[in-house]
């Protein structure tokens, strides 16, 4: 593996969910593969989960970690070629991905879609900057359209929890009063659509993913017809794609509820956190055994330990 930024880098994804399995059972074996290597870590945008998992996968790894804030330790970066540099950004992307590409290994961004022109954030622009510029293979930390890292990790989480081969799965939007980035819910229903899952994408009229992600997944505008006989709950909340970056509603009928969660199969509940309580999903969902959110946030380390470990392997 070169990079992981996409779906596209990954040869083989059940393979490597086996992998990532295997590695949880004995975290400290490849520790000598990432000696006197180092990884950095920039972040456009705020982060708990996979600041703090990819860190702790690189140290697993024996790598060292460089971890930057982007838009407040360092100077403003301009990704667009061939403008005169006369605003507020003093650095093109250019020269720092080059230079940051100096000091690391392994360079992994998160850089959030802007929604305002869809074009612009579709074209992945920041992270294909990096991986052009860099020099070194590139980890996609949540882009403007995909979270790769958090799409693998929820593939870890199904085949650990699942009851039967082929256990039905629902994306199912929930309201927001923020508009959020489409990536989880593109990336999630992206890595489905090649799962041995009965896919099922619920959201109000309006909400429908770009075609390329949906993919063959069931579309169904009913949510508590999608939640029938569901093994497994994704809730996550994504602004429009057709009225870019809008949000169209706010109806609190399509918070995740127990009745709800009644209609399922013993259904698990799953969320790629943060998650707002009682707006997207009631504290009774989300504090019942059927939650699995916080497993579902420690197979982060393993979901970045694997990639990590199969860059390092080809350095
Ligand atoms: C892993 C999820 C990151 C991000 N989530 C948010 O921005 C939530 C922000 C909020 O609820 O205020 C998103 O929706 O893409
Ligand atoms: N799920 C996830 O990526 O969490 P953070 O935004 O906290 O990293």
């Amino acid at each position: 593996m070169k990079n992981f930024i996409s779906l596209a880098d990954v040869s083989d994804p059940k393979a490597l969910v086996q992998e990532a399995i295997q590695l949880k059972k004995n975290p400290f074996a490849d520790k000598a593969l990432g000696k006197n290597k180092t990884i950095g870590l920039l972040f456009f945008n705020s982060s708990l989960r996979t600041r703090l998992s990819t860190q702790k996968a690189a140290q697993n790894l024996g790598m060292e970690v460089m971890v930057m804030n982007v838009n407040q330790d360092s100077w403003g970066l301009e990704m667009m070629d061939g403008v005169v540099m006369n605003g507020d950004k003093a650095e093109h992307v250019k020269e720092a991905a080059a230079v940051i590409g100096q000091y690391c290994d392994i360079i992994a961004v998160r850089s959030f879609a802007e929604l305002k022109d869809r074009n612009a954030d579709y074209q992945e622009i920041v992270i294909n900057k990096f991986k052009q510029y860099a020099g070194v293979p590139i980890v996609n930390l949540e882009s403007a359209t995909r979270h790769p890292l958090q799409s693998l990790a929820d593939c870890i989480t199904i085949e650990e929890y699942k009851t039967k081969p082929r256990p039905k799965v629902v994306l199912t939007w929930a309201p927001h009063f923020k508009s959020l980035p489409q990536a989880v819910a593109n990336s999630f229903s992206e890595w489905m659509n090649v799962w041995d899952v009965d896919f099922v994408v619920t959201h109000p009229e309006g909400y429908d993913l770009a075609p390329e992600f949906v993919g063959n997944a069931q579309v169904v505008y009913n949510q508590r017809e999608a939640f029938e006989g569901a093994d497994f709950i994704y809730t996550k909340n994504w602004s429009s794609y057709k009225d870019y970056g809008k949000v169209l509603t706010q109806n609190p009928d399509w918070m995740i509820t127990m009745d709800k969660m009644r209609l399922t199969n013993n259904g698990k509940f799953m969320h790629c956190l943060p998650v707002r309580r009682n707006l997207k999903v009631t504290d009774e969902v989300l504090d019942s055994p059927q939650s699995i959110v916080i497993p579902q946030a420690g197979n982060r380390v393993w979901s970045a330990q694997v990639v990590l470990k199969q860059i390092l392997s080809g350095l």
